[in-house]
């Protein structure tokens, strides 16, 4: 029978990507640059001591391409939380700098296809650790939204149960060949943005993005059933790299 699981969710996302409009901010004095930085800085600090009471998680990462120059991915409770570090942002003097051309709204999600029956799994501290996850600081990121098909005899909605159990599990199987090497944040945005899921990635070495997401093309769940959003990658920022790319 085809239905819908209970899912388990998490931290709620917000992966806020910026341009930086580089034309003013080489037309500005090099006070105003500073006071700007500065005040980055003191927002940044927040949300490292957010993370260190483990009351969410941030990572920040420069974005190579067009598309963006930084994402600011924050984890936080509760949605207000996110709107308040919206504003918070926005209110710097850095913003002003910035432009926001695409964001991405969701809510850390595991599928609960592997549950163990009788137990809370909110009490296992290995799901626990899932749901709020301290973002990792590797290195690299790759993020891209997803959906699963439901177009024809390809509708992964009309499955049953016991079939997308069979095919997660399959999923599962590559992933775990990953291991140490791609770290993976599954996000569910069902009812808060485009697409239905966001995937974060994290890796030490950027060609496990391009090895994964190919070896999952040929995985059913992928082949048959994926459907893929923008791809964006970056490249870790840390406060050294930060102040040295806004200097001018
Ligand atoms: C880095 C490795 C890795 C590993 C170990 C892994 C394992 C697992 C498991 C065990 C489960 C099911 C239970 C749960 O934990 O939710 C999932 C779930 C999910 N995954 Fe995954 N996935 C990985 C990695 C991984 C990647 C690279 C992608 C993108 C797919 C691609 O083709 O580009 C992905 C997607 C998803 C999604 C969208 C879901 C939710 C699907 C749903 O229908 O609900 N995932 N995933």
């Amino acid at each position: 029978m085809s239905e819908a699981l209970h899912t388990l969710e998490g931290w709620y996302a917000y992966h806020d990507f910026r341009k930086i409009d580089w034309k003013k901010w080489k037309a500005a004095s090099a006070d105003e640059r500073q006071a700007a930085t500065d005040e980055l800085l003191r927002f940044l600090q927040q949300c490292g001591a957010n993370e260190e009471a483990k009351e969410g998680s941030t990572a920040i990462y420069t974005i190579l391409g067009h598309k963006a120059d930084v994402l600011f991915m924050y984890l936080r409770p509760t949605t207000q939380e996110l709107e308040e570090l919206k504003t918070a942002f926005n209110k710097t003097r850095f913003a002003d700098f910035t432009t926001t051309d695409y964001s991405y709204v969701s809510v850390v999600e595991l599928s609960n296809y592997v549950n163990s029956p009788g137990e809370d799994p909110k009490q296992n501290p290995h799901i626990r650790e899932r749901l709020y996850p301290i973002l990792p600081k590797w290195e690299h990121i790759c993020f891209y939204p997803m959906n699963k098909k439901r177009d024809g005899n390809d509708n992964w909605y009309m499955l049953s149960t016991e079939q997308r159990r069979e095919l997660m599990y399959s999923h599962g199987m590559i992933g775990r060949k990953y291991a140490g090497k791609v770290k993976q944040v599954i996000t569910g945005s069902l009812g808060f943005d485009d697409w239905e899921w966001g995937v974060t990635l994290f890796a030490n070495d950027p060609l496990q993005f391009k090895y994964i997401v190919y070896e999952m093309r040929f995985d059913e769940v992928s082949a048959r059933y994926g459907e893929f959003g923008t791809f964006l990658f970056g490249n870790i920022l840390t406060e050294d790299k930060l102040k040295n790319i806004l200097s001018v």
